[in-house]
């Protein structure tokens, strides 16, 4: 399988006055193609932090980075701001929709910025949302809202996915409509997916878990069969 980013050595300190943190103490690992990583691991051990970094939203403090091989740990802020717009996509606990704008318009938002995009119409489909692309997100439920942000997140077509908690302010029902919008992208369309969750059922989906505990990857899981949503609960 073709490795699509790699770490090697990764630190991350935050330094708060006279106070350092440090969060990361070295981690390597490697993302393929197409992979589908769920990031497990208790409150503080560093997940947002590593997924941040993944996205170039947050810099290392040491180690290196590499997307299709090119080192991101050297970038500059503007080829990260492009990496950003062009290869990752983002899904966050809260949808952050524009509240005045309809479903289709909030997802052709991202389309404005984006090189080469998916068509909007497609994309609501593949979410499910074809019938509600004239609704407000007030008149959306929260897996719906949600299903828009990810459509909205795909749409100018990243190569990566990264969500951080999708599905946890979701009730089981609507959280398991999202997993099945998550898991369609990355068989109809090839998208790496990354999430990370507190919750161990959703990792049954991925094809490999990564283990975070105390700044370190602690360990790795290869799932021979992963599981569709439909077949985990909570
Ligand atoms: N910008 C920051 N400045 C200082 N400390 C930070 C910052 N961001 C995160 N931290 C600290 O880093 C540690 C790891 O945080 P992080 O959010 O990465 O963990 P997490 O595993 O995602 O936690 P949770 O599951 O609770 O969201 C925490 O102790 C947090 O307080």
């Amino acid at each position: 399988m073709d490795i699509l980013m790699e770490g090697k050595g990764l630190h991350k300190v935050y330094r708060t006055g006279e106070v350092e943190v440090e969060v990361l103490k070295g981690i390597d690992f490697q993302i393929f193609q197409g992979d589908f990583i769920v990031v497990l691991g208790q409150s503080g051990s560093g997940k947002t932090t590593f997924l941040n970094i993944i996205g170039g939203m947050t810099k290392a403090s040491a180690g290196e980075l590499y997307y299709k091989g090119q080192p991101l740990h050297e970038s500059d802020e503007h080829l990260l701001t492009l990496y950003r717009r062009n290869e990752v996509g983002f899904v966050f606990q809260n949808y952050n929709l524009m509240p005045n704008l309809t479903t289709y318009e909030n997802v052709k938002l991202a389309v404005e910025i984006a090189q080469n995009p998916l068509s909007v119409t497609d994309i609501l489909r593949e979410v499910g949302l074809e019938s509600w692309s004239d609704h407000f997100p007030s008149q959306l439920s929260g897996g719906q809202q949600q299903r828009v942000a990810i459509a909205r997140a795909i749409v100018k077509n990243p190569e990566l996915l990264l969500c951080d908690e999708p599905t946890g302010a979701l009730d089981i029902q609507t959280g398991i409509q999202v997993l099945k919008a998550l898991q369609k992208l990355n068989c109809v369309y090839h998208k790496t997916v990354m999430i990370i969750t507190h919750n161990v059922e959703i990792a049954k989906m991925a094809d490999r878990v990564f283990y975070l505990k105390d700044g370190l990857l602690d360990d790795v899981k290869v799932n021979e069969h992963p599981l569709s949503p439909e077949e985990i609960s909570w």
